[in-house]
């Protein structure tokens, strides 16, 4: 965990095959606050022919016409450059180091990435695009 006003050592690199990607710059400890998943709050059934690979669903309410995402394209954070692991194959799967949750903060929902181990300087950070739905393609990813 980090100390109230400190974060996590980060730094965003470019890889040939995955892109803009985010690697800790330090050891980061298990339970970290890596980011809150920022962005602009929309309803998804704005962006159905937005080709942005970056949208984050913020809130599954029973209605689907409701669904809220996250769209980080204008306005966003380092959190929309992190990796996802692939679901397809179980070395995709050991690379899993941070998870994705939504909390209440205030009546608020919010999207945040934490540490679900130590990390060492120098790992790339990955988290499962999967976790809620299963719908983003992961299977041609490294
Ligand atoms: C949320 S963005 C992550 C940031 C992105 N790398 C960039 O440069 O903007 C998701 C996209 O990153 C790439 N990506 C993420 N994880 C990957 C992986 N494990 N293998 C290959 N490509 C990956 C894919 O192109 C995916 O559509």
């Amino acid at each position: 965990m980090c100390a109230r006003g400190e974060w996590p050592p980060l730094m965003v690199t470019y890889d040939p095959k995955e892109g803009f990607v985010v690697e800790a710059d330090g050891h980061i400890k298990d339970m970290t606050l890596i980011a809150e998943y920022t962005g602009d709050v929309d309803y998804m059934r704005n962006r159905l022919n937005d080709d942005s690979d970056n949208l984050m669903v913020l809130l599954f309410p029973h209605d689907a016409s409701k669904e809220l995402v996250i769209c980080p394209d204008k306005r966003g954070n380092i959190a929309r450059f992190i990796s996802g692991i692939n679901n397809h194959t179980l070395e995709g799967r050991k690379k899993q180091n941070l998870r994705c949750v939504r909390y209440n903060i205030n009546g608020q929902s919010r999207v945040l990435l934490v540490a679900i181990r130590d990390i060492a300087k120098g790992e790339r950070l990955y988290y499962d695009y999967n976790a809620y739905h299963k719908e983003y393609p992961t299977q041609h990813f490294v």
